[in-house]
């Protein structure tokens, strides 16, 4: 049977995601629509032949008995009280990263998937599904460089709009690897520390840019990460293990090698929505899959937490200089791996 879906947030990748699952994706059927902004989704609806119900309040869809599950893609502030709705209503949800916009709301969407008895949401760190994030991850479990020592990553955008200021670095774009690092190496972190550095000029006004990350893990190992959103170059998403007898790097993607004019030279890609395309699609496939199994097979309610936890120790330790520690919740054995 096809999963009835209703989108909460039709913009940018609320668009996306419901495009892809109408025309890629297989076992589900776009039924419903809700954003704040009516007329461009009743627009969206109509270009993109989805024939759904638009409807004027969230809370409605969610409660429509003919919408089997949701898909959140509306702005992180507003994910608390959508999420904390679709769990009360028993229906399985699909939220876009961050879970939450802080440590204290992220706990009461996992205390009141606790009190549900079962779980219903997936975040969306759809790095998880990349292939060479998996292909990475299965070369650090097969030992093949010994124990991990220290990760060197780099989250590279090329600009970013004018609304992204302040701690959204942290905030919106570090979450990214917060989640995978985390997954990645099977550990958990205890400690952050936020040094910035020299000011780009192409940074806007409202923004310090480049900023570096430095976390610990509790089995020791060190992570730094650059995050550079003005670099003008490219979307560009490095990741280095560094191991007792060998590194591993992310692997970059495919891009024919030129020799050209005196040169040899390979493209970098410039937008983010390209470079993990295909995770995308893999990560709300599995999702519609699980979900039609009654599972979650991705990042949980207690990941999202974890991730804005840690998002939060990040930007405490930007503002007092300190290193911070990364204290969190006990976790419920409802989430035990
Ligand atoms: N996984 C990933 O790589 C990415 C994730 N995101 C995440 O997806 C979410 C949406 O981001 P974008 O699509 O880029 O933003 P956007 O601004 O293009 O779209 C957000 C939409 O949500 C609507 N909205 C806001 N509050 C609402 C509410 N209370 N109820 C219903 N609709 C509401 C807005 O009107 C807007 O249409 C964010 O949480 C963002 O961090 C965004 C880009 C990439
Ligand atoms: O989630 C995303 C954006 O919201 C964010 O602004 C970018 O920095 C990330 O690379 C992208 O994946």
């Amino acid at each position: 049977m096809e999963l009835r879906i209703g989108v909460i947030g039709c913009g940018a990748i609320g668009q996306d995601h419901a495009l892809r699952i109408h025309r890629k994706l297989s076992g589900a059927r776009i039924v419903a629509l809700n954003d704040i902004n009516l007329a461009a989704t009743h627009a969206f609806n109509d270009t993109s032949r989805l024939d759904a119900k638009v409807y004027e309040n969230y809370q409605d869809l969610i409660n429509a008995s003919d919408v089997d599950a949701l898909l959140l893609a509306s702005w992180g502030p507003a994910h608390a009280d959508q999420l904390l709705a679709c769990i009360a209503a028993g229906k399985p949800v699909f939220c876009e990263k961050p879970m939450t916009t802080s440590a204290e709301s992220g706990l009461r969407v996992v205390e009141a998937e606790v009190q549900a008895g079962k779980k219903l949401v997936q975040v969306g760190f759809m790095r998880r599904f990349d292939a060479g994030y998996r292909a990475l991850k299965k070369t650090l479990n097969a030992g093949t460089i010994g124990d991990a020592l220290m990760v060197h990553c780099a989250h590279r955008n090329p600009s970013v709009p004018e609304m992204y200021v302040g701690d959204m670095c942290i905030t919106d774009t570090f979450v990214h690897e917060i989640d995978v690092l985390r997954w990645l190496l099977d550990d958990d972190y205890v400690s952050a520390q936020v040094v910035e550095g020299r000011k780009s000029r192409n940074a806007h006004a409202g923004l310090h840019d480049p900023v570096m990350v430095l976390l610990e893990t509790s089995k020791g190992i060190r992570i730094d990460t650059e995050i550079f959103v003005s670099c003008r170059f490219g979307y560009d998403i490095q990741c280095q293990v560094v191991g007792e007898i060998g590194a591993a790097f992310l692997p970059e993607p495919a891009s024919v090698a030129l020799r050209l004019e005196g040169r040899a030279s390979t493209a970098i890609q410039t937008d983010w929505k390209q470079r993990f395309i295909d995770a995308y699609d893999v990560e709300l496939q599995e999702w519609i899959d699980a979900t039609q199994r009654g599972q979650v097979n991705g990042p949980t309610a207690w990941d999202g937490y974890f991730a804005s936890a840690t998002a939060e120790a990040c930007v405490e330790a930007r503002h007092s200089k300190a290193i911070v520690p990364i204290r969190l919740a006990e976790r419920p054995a409802f989430y035990s791996k």
